[in-house]
């Protein structure tokens, strides 16, 4: 395709100096060339070439999931024939995947050429739900297999029908909801760590916490809280899944469940602190601002707002947010990755003040916006 010229369009000011010695092969070879310029040059060209190699990495860290290579290698070093029965891979490509696993840095090769799992492996495992949400990609990679299109709007993406509570009614197969509700839930407790460190619950009474899953966040809220009142607010559907969690929790008889749609029904009182944990990327904006109001009427004077989810870097794009989450939530059709300023901004228009905007620790887990009724 050859590139259009600008009709109608203001042609772009020249490139600056940097962009025009960046942009020319000639001072790119010279570059490679010079002490102290030889090193930004180096680690430039890895950082492109990683961004070019991003999808092929990500098939191999699936592939090595899929086939439980890492699993296995949680009980100690095997030797590529091993591994290769197990999965059912011919040696010789097994050998490639393990040393494309070694080189991602999940897997540690021995001189005895045995593979170990590397610390990164090993934490990998250890880190709930990724697992879950590694095994879950294709649905996504299916989506962009197409990125021009899928720019252009001109695909119909799985992705939006893979979360069927988003569109409000629920997914009636109740298996469907649990899977759902459990893939979130899988992940909660490292949103829940980050947000706990975030912000300060010590003087709150009461939480609701609105698309509050199975009770994850709650079930987190209640060990660092032990006084807190705590109330859920989902879609029939999921609240019928807490039970089970809160019961496991211990935590049973300190959560009132509350079953409605925030798109149709007003939210219940009595909480001083309602949070929304991922709940609005999932929504467009007239969703979020329609249930941005009913938080606010449904809080007394005083009472707190939460939001907690991955958010946009806005004005300082995000290498996880702005790439992973926004083109995730684009997929998806009916929601959006906001800026911690976007939502602070619909947390103005539906009437909140001294709104603060706390940058996550990882901003890929995600980041806090709270914002009170005055
Ligand atoms: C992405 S999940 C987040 C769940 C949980 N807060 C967490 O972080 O693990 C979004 C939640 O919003 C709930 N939800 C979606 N639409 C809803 C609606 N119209 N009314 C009430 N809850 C809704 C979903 O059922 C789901 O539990």
């Amino acid at each position: 395709m050859t590139d259009q010229p600008f009709a109608g369009v203001v042609p772009p000011a020249r490139p600056g100096l940097i962009l025009r010695l960046a942009g020319s092969r000639r001072f790119q070879a010279f570059a490679a060339r010079v002490p102290g310029l030889r090193r930004i040059a180096r680690a430039e060209g890895a950082a492109l070439f990683d961004l070019v190699a991003g999808f092929v990495q990500s098939q191999a860290l699936l592939a090595l999931v899929e086939l439980r290579v890492l699993h296995r290698l949680q009980e100690g070093a095997l030797p590529v024939a091993a591994l290769a029965a197990f999965a059912q891979v011919p040696p010789e490509r097994m050998q490639i995947l393990l040393q494309a696993g070694a080189a991602m840095g999940l897997l540690n090769r021995r001189r005895d050429g045995r593979f170990a799992l590397a610390p990164r492996g090993a934490a990998l495992l250890a880190v709930p739900g990724l697992v879950a949400m590694i095994r879950h990609h294709p649905v996504l990679y299916r989506d962009l297999a197409d990125p021009v299109a899928f720019f252009r709007g001109q695909t119909d993406p799985e992705l939006a029908r893979f979360w069927p509570y988003v569109f409000g009614a629920g997914a009636t197969d109740p298996a469907v909801t649990a899977e759902y509700s459990a893939l979130m839930a899988d992940s909660q407790s490292l949103v829940a760590e980050d947000v706990l460190r975030l912000v300060d619950l010590s003087d709150a009474r009461h939480l609701l916490d609105v698309g509050g899953g199975s009770g994850a966040f709650l079930a987190a809220v209640a060990a660092a809280y032990p006084a807190l009142a705590l109330g859920l607010f989902d879609l029939p559907d999921v609240v019928k899944t807490a039970p089970q969690r809160l019961a496991a929790a211990g935590i049973s008889g300190r959560v009132a469940l509350h079953s409605g749609s925030f798109r149709t029904d007003a939210l219940p009182q009595g909480a001083d602190v309602i949070s929304l944990i991922r709940v609005l990327y999932d929504h467009a904006d007239a969703t979020v601002a329609g249930l941005l109001a009913r938080v606010h009427a449904a809080l007394p004077q005083g009472g707190r707002v939460l939001v907690a989810e991955p958010m946009s870097g806005g004005a300082r794009p995000d290498r996880a947010t702005d790439t992973y989450f926004a083109l995730y939530t684009l997929a998806m059709q009916t929601g959006r990755t906001r800026s911690g300023a976007e939502i602070a901004g619909l947390l103005a228009a539906a009437g909140f003040t001294g709104i603060r905007v706390l940058p996550g620790y990882r901003p890929f887990v995600t980041s806090a916006v709270v914002a009170t009724r005055a």
